[in-house]
């Protein structure tokens, strides 16, 4: 985590893995959250990962795959939403700097973000579908609250299969598409921001925190983090997971 001039960088940094998340990574967003809780001095919060190829897998398929209950998973799913929900709510925006492919709890954390900034080459999908289980961060909770169209919400989780950037873009998902260095394309893109204002930009955040606290936004996260869990102690799930784990062995 780097702070510069105001704006805290927060790298998911695992690209052997194409940033997949561990409980470090986790632990790594709980630093974030109190950071800017306690320094004040961060105006945006910007997430991106390491690497050309990928901004976020979501989670590490090798490490979660252990868990097997619904107890299990729930105990998981719980603790990750928590700390995405306190990211979610930070008093200051958060942009999702999207370098590359962005799918399961990546997309998740992604769209829990109010920006995403999407590079052209990069594709972003909610994949859990086809590992027979839902969004288990709160992703898909995230994603209705995103003023995009439903139907376009719905069809992005039930075809479970990542979207090109301008799909991502026609469907409201993607906030702008870059090409090139993704530090020029943030740049260019706060340039536009009264970051200097920082209080007036806490002002509008306060007002969406609002918003999502008179609709329960917690409540139904965890919701979705119940009904995913249920899903997970399926065999179904299980041997998804199992067949990508092995697929090149
Ligand atoms: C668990 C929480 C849950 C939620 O609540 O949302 C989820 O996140 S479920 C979704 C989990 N994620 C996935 O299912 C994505 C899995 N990954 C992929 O589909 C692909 O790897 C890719 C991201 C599209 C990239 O494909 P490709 O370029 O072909 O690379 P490889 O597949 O060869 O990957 C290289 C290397 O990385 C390992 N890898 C990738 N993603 C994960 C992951 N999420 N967990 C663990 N390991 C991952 C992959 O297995 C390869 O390893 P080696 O074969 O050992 O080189």
């Amino acid at each position: 985590m780097i702070e510069k001039e105001g704006i805290l960088f927060f790298e998911i940094n695992r690209p052997n893995i194409h940033n997949a998340i561990n409980f470090e990574v986790i632990e790594g967003f709980r630093q974030l959250v109190n950071n800017v809780r306690t320094n004040k001095t961060s105006k945006l919060v910007v997430i991106t990962g390491v690497g050309e190829k990928s901004f976020c897998s979501g989670g590490d398929l090798s490490v979660f795959h252990k868990l097997k209950t619904a107890e299990e998973s729930y105990s998981m799913l719980s603790t990750v939403a928590e700390v995405l929900y306190d990211v979610a709510t930070l008093e200051v925006p958060t942009v999702a700097l999207i370098n590359g492919t962005a799918v399961g709890g990546g997309c998740e954390i992604a769209t829990l973000c109010d920006y995403r900034l999407v590079k052209k080459e990069a594709k972003c999908g909610f994949i859990q579908g086809k590992l027979a289980i839902t969004t288990g961060w709160g992703g898909g909770t995230y994603l209705f609250e995103k003023g995009m169209r439903y139907d376009k919400a719905l069809k992005m989780l039930t075809e479970a299969t990542p979207y090109d950037s301008n799909e991502l873009l026609s469907i409201g998902w993607a906030t702008d598409l870059f090409e090139g260095d993704k530090l020029d394309a943030l740049n260019e893109f706060i340039a536009k921001m009264i970051v200097p204002h920082s209080t007036v930009l806490k002002a509008y955040k306060k007002q969406l925190i609002r918003k999502w606290e008179q609709s329960q936004l917690f409540e139904r996260i965890m919701e979705e983090v119940k009904e995913c869990s249920i899903l997970w102690e399926a065999d179904v799930h299980h041997a998804a997971v199992n067949s990508f784990l092995t697929k090149k062995k």
